[in-house]
């Protein structure tokens, strides 16, 4: 993950986000640092009687949500009206995401929602794509899965743990491979390719998926859409 932007940069971007809860909204709770403050924000308004239910899109983000006191629900139950998630980078319409292991179940929800907002802080922002893009792969197929990689011309390497040996285990089961393809030209068409590789559970590349970009600063937010 990028971890450069400022914490009253990120807070800023989620506490922007929010806002744009309503009342009686299914909210998309996206994972990390800088959406966390946006469930935090959502939480206060839920205090303060916001009715809303929450769908998370992680173990983390299931965690801080409950303990914010947000009604929860799964997507078999409700569909999402808005979603709002962090990003690892960002550049046009497209996002790698991923950073912390998050990104299959994040897919599914923020894909689901009909609106989805991305919350960062500037140092999120580049004109290329070129972070290493998580793959979530089955683990019997991380060696196959890493060898097709090296043959779209990535360089994989599997995510180790930072507080346990091994390697980091995601929140379905599997392993990850953060793969650097250098500058990516055509996002769209390494997420076809990587999403047709047998063993790829969900890869980090969100392409043309979101609406609109809140990024945040010590001094202000600046909204962007991010479709056309
Ligand atoms: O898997 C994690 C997610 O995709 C996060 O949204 C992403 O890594 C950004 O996290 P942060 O806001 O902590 O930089």
């Amino acid at each position: 993950m990028k971890q450069g932007g400022s914490d009253a940069a990120k807070q800023a971007a989620g506490e922007s986000a929010a806002e744009a809860v309503e009342d009686g909204m299914v909210v998309g709770l996206g994972t990390g640092s800088t959406a966390a403050y946006a469930i935090r924000a959502i939480g206060r308004a839920v205090d303060a009687g916001l009715d809303v239910v929450g769908v998370p899109t992680s173990f983390q983000s299931r965690e801080l949500a409950r303990d914010c006191g947000i009604p929860l629900a799964d997507l078999d139950d409700v569909s999402v009206d808005l979603a709002i998630d962090g990003a690892d980078e960002v550049a046009g319409g497209d996002l790698v995401k991923g950073g912390g292991a998050a990104h299959a179940r994040e897919k599914i929800v923020d894909a689901s929602a009909d609106r989805f907002l991305v919350v960062a802080d500037p140092t999120k922002e580049a004109n290329v794509l070129s972070y290493p893009v998580p793959i979530e792969v089955l683990p019997m197929a991380r060696s196959t899965v890493a060898t097709a990689v090296e043959h779209l011309g990535g360089d994989p390497a599997l995510r180790r743990a930072e507080h346990k040996d091994g390697p980091v285990v995601t929140d379905n089961g599997n392993l990850v491979l953060d793969c650097d393809f250098g500058p990516i030209d055509d996002p769209a068409a390494l997420a076809s390719d990587l999403a047709g590789l047998p063993g790829v559970v969900e890869h980090g590349l969100f392409v043309d998926m979101a609406d609109e970009i809140h990024v945040g600063t010590p001094d202000g937010v600046t909204l962007r859409p991010l479709s056309e």
